[in-house]
């Protein structure tokens, strides 16, 4: 079984390496300020021209506008975007039509009802996302990137009518598990390969593309 993987929130040439090493598929780059993963637009245009040719290149934003997006696709060449905020699928329709370029759009799961958008969203997306929905309580919650797993077994076998990609929470310890529960065939990982926030290791870039590719 081949799962292909996105190593998503990097940020310097080494965790970028070892992605390609590792033979990642896809690589990301945040542009969002609150992330401790944020990039500006100058940082990225920089990896994402090491990374032309040998990964293909995510841009996650969260609820851009158009100026947001302009002043970063205008700059940086990216091959997707990721939107993993409260984009309704009319904006996400809009953004994919505007912009050219392929759409993954994360849809946050907590619970099975978190799924019935599902249906609205793929008429309108290249790619699902399936990421953990992060609790009331937790405060200083990221709209993603918070290293948070949601119940597996609610995908358990169901089946999509687009591509999807499972994260949250994701790491080389768990990777196995999560596969085998959901049946994804693609995964995005962030906090799984840090050290710390916004800080790649890329040894554990390393195991996690290893672990995928013993599946
Ligand atoms: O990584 C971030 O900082 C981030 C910020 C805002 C929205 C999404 C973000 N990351 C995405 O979140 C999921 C889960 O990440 P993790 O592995 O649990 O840390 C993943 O799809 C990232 O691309």
């Amino acid at each position: 079984m081949t799962v292909d993987c996105k190593i998503c929130g990097i940020r310097d040439p080494e965790a970028l390496r070892a992605a390609v090493q590792g033979r990642a598929r896809w690589v990301g780059f945040v542009f969002f300020p609150r992330s401790p993963r944020s990039l500006t637009p100058e940082q990225a245009a920089v990896l994402s021209a090491e990374a032309a040719g040998r990964v293909e290149r995510v841009g996650l934003f969260v609820d851009p506008d158009d100026a947001l997006l302009d002043a970063t696709l205008g700059r940086v060449d990216l091959d997707m975007l990721q939107l993993h905020g409260s984009e309704t699928p009319r904006r996400v329709a809009e953004i994919r039509a505007r912009w050219g370029l392929p759409v993954m759009k994360a849809i946050k799961i907590a619970r099975a009802e978190d799924l019935a958008v599902v249906p609205d969203y793929a008429e309108v997306v290249d790619c699902i996302l399936f990421d953990a929905k992060a609790p009331k309580e937790m405060v200083d919650a990221l709209p993603g990137g918070n290293a948070l797993s949601f119940d597996w077994r609610l995908l358990a076998g169901r089946s999509w009518p687009k591509p999807w990609m499972l994260s949250g929470g994701l790491n080389p310890e768990n990777l196995t598990e999560a596969v085998n529960l959901t049946g994804a065939d693609a995964v995005d990982v962030s906090s799984g390969v840090e050290v710390r926030p916004g800080v790649k290791d890329p040894a554990r870039i390393a195991a996690f593309l290893s672990a995928a590719g013993e599946l």
